[in-house]
């Protein structure tokens, strides 16, 4: 499930093909850049690399095109528990390729760019696991707005998030807008895209537009920062997977359902963990909350 059902929505053109189908195609034209997918089947942790640092790890249409397929892999991963999104060389990304955005600068480009990355950060957000955008150097852009389809946000000290759209002349185009107001509520949201300013660490923490900041690495070691996150993200997936996966389940159903529709979910959820082979074990042992 995901807020836009986009089983329901799916809208097919005249040879049968999807309309977002009809666009990654298009899309994998637009070359530059790769997405790395590693996922591990013994701790229930993915990883995504960005990786363009010639263009700071902007996504070039191909890169749209590969998230798509990367987002398709992780909701058939039985196994997930969370996914970690980074950029290659201490940077995270500065959104959209600009070579590729060259290429669509008229309205229809621009609206066939926002659904392909509307349905994959919609998607990326119903995932059945957490994610986490691990945010080192800048995030611009669609940069920005790719880290706010995760369900948490993780910056290195000397890091900062940009919305710069409006100084590009355009506002969100991949969900990132709608994203903020949920985040931060219209007055915060506001504030950071109508200055599209460069948001440091310190301030996005109490904004609440991160959870957590790497203060503890030296500067650009970013294997540091990518161990101190997934420390970080430790104290949530020590927990058993399929409790992990239904608690994210009920936050989606409650994000994107009417509230009896959502309480419906929940019950249906609780029902699936509980008597469950973490509950057994639970039950039998001498349960003790420090
Ligand atoms: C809805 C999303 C929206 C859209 O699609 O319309 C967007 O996301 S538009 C893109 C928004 N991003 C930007 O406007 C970022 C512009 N770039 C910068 O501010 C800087 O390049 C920065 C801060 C990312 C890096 O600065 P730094 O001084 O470290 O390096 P350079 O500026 O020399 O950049 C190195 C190299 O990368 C190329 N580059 C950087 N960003 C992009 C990009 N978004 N698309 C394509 N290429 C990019 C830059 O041109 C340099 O290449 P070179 O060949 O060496 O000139």
């Amino acid at each position: 499930m995901n807020n836009n059902n986009s089983a329901k929505k799916v809208k097919m053109n005249g040879n049968g093909e999807s309309v977002i189908d009809n666009i990654r195609r298009e899309y994998s034209d637009y070359k530059g850049g790769a997405l790395q997918l590693t996922k591990d089947d013994t701790t229930g942790i993915a990883d995504i690399c960005i990786n363009a640092f010639e263009r700071r790890n902007a996504l070039s249409g191909t890169m749209m095109s590969q998230l798509s397929d990367i987002i398709t892999q992780l909701e058939q991963w039985e196994q997930g528990k969370a996914v970690i999104i980074h950029g290659s060389n201490g940077f995270f990304s500065s959104g959209g390729d600009l070579n590729t955005v060259r290429n669509i600068d008229n309205s229809d480009g621009g609206r066939r760019m926002a659904l392909l990355m509307h349905d994959n950060l919609s998607r990326l957000q119903a995932l059945p696991l957490l994610s986490v955008a691990l945010i080192e150097g800048k995030a611009l852009g669609g940069g920005a707005e790719l880290t706010t389809a995760c369900d948490f946000r993780v910056m290195s000290r000397e890091a900062e998030i940009g919305f710069v759209h409006i100084k590009l002349g355009v506002t969100t185009g991949w969900g990132g807008g709608t994203r903020l107001v949920q985040m931060l509520g219209p007055c915060k949201a506001l504030d950071v895209m109508m200055s599209g300013r460069l948001i440091k660490a310190a301030e996005a923490l109490n904004i609440g537009l991160v959870q957590h900041v790497i203060s503890d690495c030296d500067t650009n070691d970013s294997n540091c920062v990518l161990s101190k996150c997934h420390e970080w993200l430790n104290s949530y997936t020590r927990h058993n997977a399929a409790t992990l996966r239904a608690i994210k389940g009920i936050v989606n159903s409650a994000r994107w359902l009417p509230t009896d529709e959502a309480l419906k979910k929940e019950v249906e959820y609780f029902a699936s963990v509980w008597g469950g082979p973490a509950h057994q074990k639970a039950l039998g042992s001498n349960i003790k909350h420090k």
